[in-house]
């Protein structure tokens, strides 16, 4: 259990400061600056090649940077001491097909150095008893990102950074998802998540919207609505992107 709380008054979560990122002939960050705060569900939104999944990589510490800075629990990100701190989950499945779910998890609990009956805690937050026993490659799409999600979640990191995990799942599943970023953040985690849903956007507590490398907005969802003189996260959306375009 994390013993921070939103508003407590520690540090931020992640700190960034003038960011910039190149990958290849791209500058895909410009400049960026901001903060997460500890505890709480921030969604980074933008269209697709807006730099969500580089400031993600930027923010765990495997992406290198032209100018700036991360911290990251009040250490420079990617640092040793942050491997336990933070959990990532990218787009891609990170579990072996041909391992069962719980052989996976032994597996990645004993690199992280994380307890052994923490793979039994994991399963259960991620609701995969059931499938447990099973080989990875035999899962469906939403079992699949659990056991992604799962894998990041041992060793209980105080920063989970998660790369469009609901992405191909059915709205049940996703909603399962959503609750239990939820029960997550309730418990001190800090939760950075990536999504095209603007459905989604609603369930987060702040939403950071990227687009072209810049950080057009960063507000709570109902802020931005009333910034926009809109009723949905999608027209909000709209209304920013529009607004950035003809600036
Ligand atoms: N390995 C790479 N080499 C060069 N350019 C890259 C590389 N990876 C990404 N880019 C470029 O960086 C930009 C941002 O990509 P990024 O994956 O961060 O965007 P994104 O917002 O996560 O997109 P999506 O929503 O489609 O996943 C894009 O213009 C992309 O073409």
């Amino acid at each position: 259990m994390v013993n921070y709380l939103p508003g407590d008054g520690a540090t931020p979560a992640v700190r960034i400061d003038g960011l910039r990122v190149r990958r290849g002939k791209n500058l895909v960050l410009d400049d960026l600056s901001l903060e997460l705060p500890r505890g709480g569900v921030t969604g980074l939104l933008g269209p697709s090649g807006s730099g969500k999944t580089t400031l993600m990589r930027a923010i765990v510490g495997v992406q290198t940077v032209a100018a700036g800075t991360v911290t990251v629990l009040d250490e420079p990100a990617g640092c040793r001491g942050l491997r336990h701190r933070v959990g990532y989950v990218t787009q891609a499945s990170s579990v072996y097909d041909d391992l069962t779910v719980r052989q996976n998890l032994r597996y990645f609990a004993r690199i992280l150095g994380a307890p052994p009956a923490d793979v039994e805690r994991v399963l259960v937050e991620t609701d995969l008893v059931a499938q447990a026993d099973s080989l990875a490659g035999s899962l469906s799409g939403g079992q699949s990102s659990r056991a992604s999600l799962a894998a990041a979640l041992l060793g209980s990191p105080e920063l989970l950074v998660l790369d469009e995990p609901t992405v191909g799942l059915d709205p049940v599943l996703r909603v399962e998802l959503w609750e239990l970023f939820r029960r997550l953040a309730a418990s001190g985690v800090t939760l950075l998540v990536s999504s095209h849903v603007m459905d989604e956007a609603t369930r987060c507590g702040r939403l950071l919207l990227l687009r072209e490398g810049r950080l057009l907005a960063d507000d709570s969802p109902d802020g931005l609505m009333r910034a926009t003189g809109t009723t949905d996260a999608e027209d909000a959306f709209l209304a920013l992107i529009r607004a950035g375009a003809a600036s």
